[in-house]
């Protein structure tokens, strides 16, 4: 069971004209990314469901032009992601404007200019904070994933464009990378252990 959301907290420093500390909890973007068929959506969807955050399907926020482009096989260009990526990222900085004190969102943030992007949410107040969950996986794996998901406009002729433009998110010290060659279950639990860390303060 993952702790309570609520207990994240930010102490915030003491000076000598305020000697009481006062706590404010973080509010939480948890970017969960990877190329197709990692399985964002469904270790979002459990991230969501158990830390009870909304959750933002990055798939949701395309232009028809682009989910047209991709339905036909043709990759989206950084010109076709850059309107997405703002329009994702002003859903979430929304959703905690909104009240929630935390969000889950999927965006497959494959560059790391797109993970920039993103990463300006927490330009919207000093306690918004943005963390990565790259979903580790080498292309054959994530091909046969995708193979075997039904109804998806992103079919598998897509994954090997996306790992031709994908640069791995590593010394990039915002993101948590998890492998997912073990079972859904497996990559859940230790997604879900990895965020817990990072709610709590430890990691
Ligand atoms: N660790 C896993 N083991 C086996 N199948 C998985 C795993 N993770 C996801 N899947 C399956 O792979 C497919 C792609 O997962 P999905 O969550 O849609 O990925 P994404 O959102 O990154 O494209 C789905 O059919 C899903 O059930
Ligand atoms: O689940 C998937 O199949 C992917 O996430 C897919 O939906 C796509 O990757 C992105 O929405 C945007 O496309 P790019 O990854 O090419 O930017």
């Amino acid at each position: 069971m993952l702790a309570k959301y609520e207990t994240a907290a930010l102490t915030t420093p003491s000076t000598l004209h305020t000697p009481l500390r006062t706590t404010k909890p973080f509010r939480h973007i948890f970017i969960i990314t990877g190329p197709a068929g990692c399985g964002k959506s469904s270790v979002a969807h459990y991230l969501s469901r158990t830390l009870d955050l909304p959750y933002i399907e990055g798939d949701d926020f395309h232009p028809q032009s682009n989910i047209d482009k991709m339905a036909s096989g043709v990759p989206l260009t950084d010109d076709d992601r850059w309107s997405w990526l703002e329009t994702l990222r002003s859903a979430a900085v929304t959703t905690l404007e909104s009240g929630a004190p935390g969000c889950v969102v999927t965006c497959s943030a494959l560059k790391r200019v797109y993970r920039d992007v993103i990463r300006q949410a927490t330009r919207a107040a000093d306690d918004v904070v943005v963390r990565f969950v790259y979903l580790r996986g080498n292309k054959e794996l994530l091909l046969h994933r995708v193979k075997q998901r039904k109804d998806h406009y992103m079919k598998d002729d897509m994954v090997a464009s996306q790992f031709a433009v994908l640069e791995e998110p590593w010394g990039e010290d915002d993101v948590i990378s998890v492998d997912v060659s073990g079972t859904l279950e497996q990559v859940q639990r230790t997604a879900g252990e990895e965020v817990n860390r990072v709610i709590e303060g430890l990691a």
